[in-house]
């Protein structure tokens, strides 16, 4: 097809570390619009080599603690912050309003710095995640149509998660999710300093609107917004095969 292609530094995160779970949420419409979000093909988590490798270190200090990563978002093509753009200008669909932004105006998402219209994500060393206490638990699929309940009720209240309790769920637009919110105390601030501090030491810094939020620096495309659908068709086969093999060698196709 005519589709843009990764260049070859963009990895499967599952390729570098399968043992870091995923829950994309942007594929699903378990997320703030209530739908299946443009330029998702599939449930994949595709990021930098570098952000991938280093996301890789801070995971085998978790697993060394009886922690695992889990990450809901990785790189995100233009297209799908397109698309959140559009869906924030129809103020008429605020279907998903009472798990995800109860208490924030639609109209300031994009102000108040919880969303943006040009996003760490689509530069590919970006990556919103939590930490899962081992063994992880199950989780349960979310039902469209099924009642909402505040992100930031309790955690036995609100959508279940095998996360260890933050405070607030996932993409919970509110100021509860700002990292170091001072209502955020005793063992949620400590279960947000535990994710911090571990992906601070690997190279990560924090977005402080958001705990779950992180990017890798020194980024490898620190300004370029891509917008390859997220595909294994659209990584070159040398980043599959050599990140699969352990970074063995053989010869890169375009
Ligand atoms: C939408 C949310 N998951 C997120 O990533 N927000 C930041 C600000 C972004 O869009 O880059
Ligand atoms: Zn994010």
């Amino acid at each position: 097809g005519t589709e843009p292609k990764a260049p070859p530094e963009f990895v499967a995160l599952r390729d570098v570390d399968p043992t870091i779970r995923q829950e994309m949420r942007y594929p699903t419409r378990h997320n703030f619009t209530g739908g299946r979000v443009d330029g998702y093909r599939q449930p994949l988590c595709i990021l930098t080599r570098d952000a991938a490798n280093a996301l890789r270190r801070a995971q085998r200090s978790f697993l060394g603690r009886g922690y695992t990563l889990k990450v809901y978002d990785c790189y995100r093509p233009q297209r799908a912050v397109d698309h959140f753009v559009r869906w924030a200008e129809d103020l008429r669909d605020q279907r998903m309003k009472a798990e995800f932004y109860p208490r924030v105006d639609k109209t300031r998402l994009f102000d108040d710095g919880y969303i943006a219209a040009r996003s760490g994500h689509s530069r590919g060393s970006t990556v919103d995640l939590t930490l899962v206490r081992l063994p992880a638990l199950p989780t349960r699929p979310y039902i469209p149509g099924e009642p909402l309940k505040p992100c930031y009720a309790p955690q036995r209240d609100r959508f279940p998660d095998n996360s260890l309790d933050m405070g607030t769920g996932f993409d919970c637009f509110d100021t509860l999710s700002h990292t170091l919110d001072p209502r955020v105390t005793g063992e949620q601030r400590g279960n947000r300093l535990l994710l911090k501090d571990g992906l601070e030491k690997a190279g990560f810094r924090n977005l402080p609107e958001e705990w779950w939020h992180f990017t890798y620096r020194p980024e490898t495309f620190p300004g370029t917004y891509f917008d390859f659908p997220v595909s294994r068709r659209s990584l070159s086969r040398s980043a599959v095969i050599s990140a699969g093999s352990g970074g063995s060698s053989i010869a890169r196709t375009p």
